[in-house]
């Protein structure tokens, strides 16, 4: 299966003077699922569409094992069409004068396919996204759910090498959207696709995704696997982006910051602000290094989980902390307990935004890019 390589891609719109997406590098490896994952308008759409040929590039290159297909500074483009590239928008775009099978067997007539062969890959596209039954319905007659099966039916069925998803899932329900989920991790891990995915919603990309690239007004912020994403934020961005609720911030200048920080023998000459995730941390009775002295102002339940909020006092600034946990908390709002941060939870960031790897922790992977701009998107 083909590898897509971005290289030093920017586009910018007519009539608009700041780029929609500014010199983004990325490759998306043989086989990957990736998923561009960022607020609404960071570019995520524009990126995608310039892959499958429906908007051009501004400067750069976009090649397929190394075969340009839009290329600026030599003129090459290849067609939309030509590209053997499958896109699935968020609205499903199903001829709707056309049966189930009919949309299904569209794009193998184009490709010349004997009747019979077309037939026998339509009966097996109907099984694989479980829509028997329906070969004879019309898309109206259709749920969002089936619909999306079957404008993924249709695009898998001539076997592109490439997928392309834009935000397929976010017509559906939540519990269709999680069926959904799974279906498509099996049918990444049957046809060995390369998959680009596009989404803002960070639980569908660290479910689904091989490697996130994340991103913020145009530019890419961080690629990784989820769990270098989450784990090892290449900058402030990345780390309020991703978890839910959101990493707990405070100024490295704050006292609360520097009790925390007591335990991991470091400078906080360069950093600005640290964070600490909210279920990085043990709230008990018990004293100790980097341990902070908090009461506890807010227990809130969320069915099986238990976000506790608490406040430190002691500092001139008081700083406000959410914790969550899987137990449920033994305190009551008013107990005052001790917060004791886990190592890997931790994460300093300098004035520019970007991470700085306390002891023991180690820098990300893949390292971020546009480093200055990052910390120009805080
Ligand atoms: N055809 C266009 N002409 C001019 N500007 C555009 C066009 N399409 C997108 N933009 C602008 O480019 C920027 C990036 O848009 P894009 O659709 O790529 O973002 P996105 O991250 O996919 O957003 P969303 O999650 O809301 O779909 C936005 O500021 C948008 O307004």
């Amino acid at each position: 299966m083909p590898q897509i390589t971005l290289s030093n891609i920017t586009k910018t719109y007519a009539g608009s003077n700041a780029p929609a997406v500014r010199n983004v590098n990325l490759t998306v490896e043989d086989g990957a699922f990736m998923c561009v994952l960022g607020p609404s308008g960071c570019g995520k759409s524009t990126i995608l569409r310039m892959i499958s040929g429906l908007e051009t590039l501004t400067e750069g290159e976009i090649a397929v094992d190394g075969r340009a297909l839009d290329n600026v500074a030599t003129g090459q483009f290849v067609p939309p069409e030509k590209r053997g590239i499958g896109l699935v928008f968020q609205s499903y775009a199903l001829w709707p004068h056309m049966t189930v099978a009919a949309n299904i067997e569209f794009g193998l007539k184009l490709q010349n396919m004997p009747t019979k062969a077309r037939k026998a890959r339509v009966a097996e596209m109907v099984k694989t996204l479980r829509i028997e039954g329906l070969e004879d319905r019309y898309p109206a007659q259709l749920s969002g759910g089936q619909q999306q099966r079957v404008a993924l039916a249709r695009t898998l069925a001539v076997t592109p090498g490439i997928l392309l998803l834009d935000e397929p899932l976010s017509n559906l329900d939540a519990t269709l959207r999680l069926s959904m989920r799974a279906e498509l991790s099996r049918l990444h891990r049957e046809f060995g696709t390369t998959i680009v995915f596009v989404t803002h919603d960070q639980w569908e990309a660290m479910t689904l995704a091989t490697q996130i690239a994340v991103m913020s007004k145009g530019e890419l912020q961080q690629i990784g696997t989820p769990d270098d994403i989450y784990a090892r934020p290449a900058n402030r961005f990345v780390a309020e982006f991703i978890g839910n609720p959101p990493i707990n911030l405070i100024p490295a200048s704050s006292s609360a910051a520097q009790v925390l920080i007591s335990a991991a023998p470091t400078s906080l000459a360069d950093v600005a602000m640290i964070g600490l995730r909210p279920e990085g941390m043990v709230l008990n009775t018990t004293d100790g290094p980097g341990a902070l002295p908090v009461v506890i102002s807010e227990i809130l339940p969320t069915g099986g989980a238990w976000m506790v909020e608490v406040t430190y006092a002691n500092g001139q600034t008081p700083a406000h902390l959410t914790h969550t946990t899987q137990s449920p908390p033994p305190w009551r709002v008013g107990d005052a307990v001790f917060l004791h941060p886990q190592p890997h939870a931790l994460h300093a960031f300098d004035h520019t935004g970007t991470r700085q790897a306390l002891p023991g922790q180690t820098t990300p992977t893949q390292t971020p890019l546009l480093r200055a701009s990052a910390g120009e998107a805080l």
